[in-house]
């Protein structure tokens, strides 16, 4: 069960207008994964979960779930998702809403069992439209996974939430991955991805760039950064040192990524340039800039981080 293949794009586009917001992506999901599409404002994330859950068509290539069609998935109930928009229900309670939501599918899990899940027990009996923004998105977590489906997919599931609501969050949605569950979800913050995903896409103008663990998406964005003050002397073949995959100056400070930093370091310590000498691991902020530095400027390049 564990290989069966939840998601599967082959070759997929979608445009708007002269806007080609998914643009041939091909994508695996096995049984039990938990991925991270990563992207920058505009990328495509929206747009690729749209047509994951079959709320919109492709115009080429075919999405599939558990091998049927988006829509048959999610007729049978294997599908949950919690996605951007979603305006709480005024005067139910909490308990009411994820109870009729269960009523819908064929399998539900118990209702205390899912606003356990979310960490809404004690918020049950509250009514929805009285509830601060990061409880009524546990409420919407609860209401994605009621119908206990196999497959979870969260666009954007912790934005203007806090960083304790955050972290609360992720505790609850790898509880309910580690029950052999597969998630997709969308963020901008890196370290989520990082930290609550076993993979991560990257996405950029609707195209993947990346994937793979964050520590193959650090590697292939070059292992480590080695910084060092350049105190006036020049920066010329400093990308022909061993190791070096790419040089950036900022003021007379010099960071050159590499693939072998021992090697790099040996290198400066022979040419007396190892004032200030910094080695460190690239963040997967870094390998992200690094990895979308070459793709051309999204709408709106915000880049968030959580510290
Ligand atoms: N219904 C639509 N009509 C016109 N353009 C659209 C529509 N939906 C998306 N787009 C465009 O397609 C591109 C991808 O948008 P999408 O919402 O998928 O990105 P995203 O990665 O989810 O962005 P964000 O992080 O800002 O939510 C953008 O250029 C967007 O303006």
């Amino acid at each position: 069960m564990k290989n069966e293949t939840a998601v599967a794009f082959t070759g997929v586009t979608r445009s708007f207008g002269p806007v080609r917001a998914v643009d041939g992506i091909d994508l695996t999901i096995r049984r039990g994964e938990t991925v991270a599409l990563l992207g920058r404002n505009g990328a495509g994330k929206s747009t690729t979960i749209g047509l994951l859950l079959g709320l919109d068509e492709p115009e080429n290539g075919e999405v599939r779930l558990f091998g049927g069609t988006p829509a048959q998935a999610v007729a049978a109930g294997r599908v949950g998702a919690m996605l951007q928009d979603g305006r709480p229900v005024p005067r139910v309670t909490v308990r009411e809403l994820v109870a009729f939501v269960a009523r819908t599918y064929p399998k539900p899990m118990p209702v205390s069992e899912a606003l356990a899940l979310a960490d809404l027990t004690d918020l049950a009996g509250r009514r929805v439209d009285r509830l601060s923004g990061g409880q009524v998105q546990r409420v919407r977590f609860a209401v994605a996974l009621v119908g206990n489906p196999e497959l979870i997919v969260l666009d954007e599931p912790t934005a203007a939430l806090d960083v304790e609501a955050r972290e609360l969050f992720w505790e609850s949605m790898r509880g309910y991955a580690r029950r052999g569950n597969t998630v997709l979800f969308s963020t901008h913050y890196l370290e989520e991805a990082d930290a609550s995903a076993d993979r991560i896409v990257v996405i950029d103008s609707g195209r993947v760039l990346a994937d793979g663990t964050s520590k193959q998406l650090k590697r292939a964005a070059g292992g480590s950064l080695v910084s060092f003050d350049l105190a006036g002397a020049p920066s010329e073949g400093l990308d022909l040192l061993p190791g070096v995959t790419a040089v950036e100056i900022r003021g007379d400070r010099a960071r050159l990524h590499t693939d072998d930093s021992d090697a790099t370091v040996r290198a400066l310590a022979d040419r007396d340039a190892i004032r200030g000498l910094e080695v460190a691991p690239v963040s997967l902020n870094d390998a992200f800039l690094t990895l979308t530095a070459h793709a051309p400027a999204a709408q709106a390049p915000a880049l968030e981080t959580t510290r």
